[in-house]
């Protein structure tokens, strides 16, 4: 056929190095840049068959999230906008490792696998970071989407390209599928749900963000005339001189538990962090004696929980809505276990969003600030009935209407750093919490992320959500009894998803036995896991 002479022709301009083997990770493809042309390709030419058999618009991500700027990746995104489904990872690996003269092959295993019509047209959105490589790459990708309706977004944040696939995909029922479109909507529902908050000053309007030097900077900037002065931002590291994720970002922020490089912060003030590719925030803000204060992943899933929930209380008569649930990767000493159902999963976007697709409400977020809130179809329908009814009382009239801009103004195909940061700001807005009564709703036990070189990560498996590990022989037995030397103290070892380290995190009652808790158990996994390098140095 001659798609295939087309595949075989433009393969050859973007060639794999022969032995090269990479793995469809927690978010798709990511390392060096340079390793990375044959699987762009590749990728766009498994888009073209994912599309054609879901008869859907798919999306390709070109994108390394919080990794260095040297870094990159792609992932897809599939018909509503959530990630690809465990066959297509396969076959996606598959692909990607397939060595030149075997590509055909495999595309044709893939085709006959998954009975696809050749002759079904395609659509494909691909949107790339601000990454120097993202230009290349994503043409590499344009590249293997050689069927008609390819469109190229260009610069976009990976939520966008996620929300627009799914506008795409449902007929414009979730908004327009353009940028514009996603601008629109999220700005609108922000100020219908700050408007009436009696007393909004200045100083509560005010944000300070730090762009982590990222395509989050520049879109966040496009959206700012849409939201009419009702959120006053001051921008740091947009990009135009420091270098992407680099002492900056969502990520750093997380894991060094200190302020980026470049915010001109004050005390009390609100700041918040995106990382690269827009799709995860914390926030923080300096305290007495300037004394550093994260507002993590589990601190953003309580407040928006716990505003949630009041809102719905206000409803307990019309008893469709059952509790709302929360997926955390770590929760650690918040009440939220009395007030809703917390679940954990393993790590990854994937695994929390179906986890709490199973419910009316599901709250998830990973500690790391990607999350984001999803509704069912009926708890949809019902609130929208709500705000129209005017049987209604103006108490739960007005609920109502606070629910539906809500539902409006959160992106449900994925954690989204923009969508995330207005909704924060507007339930603190409309609950006149400051920063500080926020980050009062619990305390975080002081807690230590370490990473520790293996040589190979996969002898490390794990259970029960990631939080035990059951090889290799001795492992969890090393980790409990380090644990019991401390207080309050819990540790959690597993291999990463997208590096190639082994995750160790610990938490306990004060920071120097969760630092050393952190350091005693990386040295078990340096020396039962097969450690490389230099042993692990005490903090
Ligand atoms: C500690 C941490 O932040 N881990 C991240 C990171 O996975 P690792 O498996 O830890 O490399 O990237 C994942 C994909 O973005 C994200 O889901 C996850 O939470
Ligand atoms: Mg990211």
């Amino acid at each position: 056929m001659a798609q295939f002479e087309e595949v075989s022709q433009k393969s050859a301009v973007h060639p794999k190095p022969v032995g090269l083997v990479l793995q469809y990770g927690t978010a798709g493809f990511r390392t060096n840049s340079k390793q990375l042309d044959h699987v762009m390709f590749r990728m766009g030419l498994l888009a073209t068959l994912r599309s054609k058999k879901t008869k859907a618009t798919i999306g390709v991500m070109v994108t390394a999230s919080h990794n260095p700027e040297e870094d990159n990746g792609v992932k897809l995104v599939d018909p509503m906008g959530e990630m690809v489904t465990p066959a297509w990872e396969g076959y996606a690996t598959q692909l990607a490792n397939a060595e030149q003269e075997e590509l055909l092959t495999a595309l044709k295993d893939i085709i006959e696998r998954e009975t696809i019509s050749m002759a079904q047209e395609a659509s494909v959105f691909v949107g790339k970071d601000t990454r120097p490589s993202s230009d290349s790459l994503s043409q590499a990708v344009l590249d293997g989407v050689h069927a008609l309706g390819g469109h190229n977004y260009g610069l976009v944040t990976t939520p966008q390209l996620h929300y627009m696939v799914c506008c795409q995909n449902t007929q414009g029922r979730y908004g327009e599928a353009t940028v514009k479109g996603y601008y629109r909507k999220l700005s609108q529902a922000f100020i219908q749900l700050t408007k009436n908050v009696p007393n909004r000053t200045d100083d509560q309007k005010a944000l300070l963000v730090d762009g982590a030097n990222g395509i989050g900077a520049l879109k966040v900037c496009e959206m700012e005339t849409y939201l009419k002065n009702e959120l006053q931002l001051s921008l740091f590291n947009d990009g135009s001189s420091g270098k992407l994720n680099h002492l900056c970002g969502a990520d750093y922020v997380k894991v060094q538990q200190r302020a980026p490089k470049g915010v001109e912060m004050t005390a009390g003030e609100r700041c918040c962090s995106y990382d690269g590719d827009a799709d995860r925030i914390v926030y923080y803000y300096s305290g007495s004696a300037g004394r550093f204060h994260l507002l993590d992943g589990d601190k953003i899933a309580t407040l928006i929980s716990t505003y949630l929930k009041e809102l719905l209380s206000r409803h307990t008569h019309s008893s469709v809505f059952p509790d709302t649930h929360t997926h955390m990767r770590s929760v650690l000493t918040s009440p939220l276990s009395s007030q809703v159902i917390v679940r954990c999963t393993k790590t990854g976007v994937k695994h929390l969003h179906h986890a709490a697709q199973e419910f009316d409400i599901g709250v998830y977020f990973e500690a790391n600030g990607h999350g984001t809130v999803l509704f069912s179809k009926a708890a949809e329908e019902k609130i929208q009935k709500l705000a129209q009814d005017s049987n209604t009382n103006d108490e739960r009239r007005r609920a109502a209407l606070l629910l539906q801009n809500t539902v409006n103004l959160i992106n449900q195909t994925v954690g989204d750093a923009i969508s995330d940061m207005l909704l924060i700001e507007a339930v603190l807005a409309i609950r006149g919490m400051t920063v500080q009564q926020w980050d009062a709703i619990y305390t975080d036990l002081p807690n230590r992320q370490l990473k520790v070189k293996v040589a190979d990560r996969r002898v490390i498996d794990t259970t029960d959500a990631e939080r035990r590990t059951v090889s290799p022989a001795g492992l969890q037995e090393a980790i409990d009894s380090r644990v019991k030397k401390y207080r309050q103290a819990r540790s959690f070892v597993r291999p990463s998803g997208t590096e190639d380290v082994v995750r160790v995190y610990a938490e306990a009652d004060t920071q120097e036995s969760a630092d050393a808790l952190a350091h005693e158990v990386s040295l078990a996994v340096y020396r039962l896991a097969g450690g490389v390098g230099e042993e692990p140095k005490p903090l």
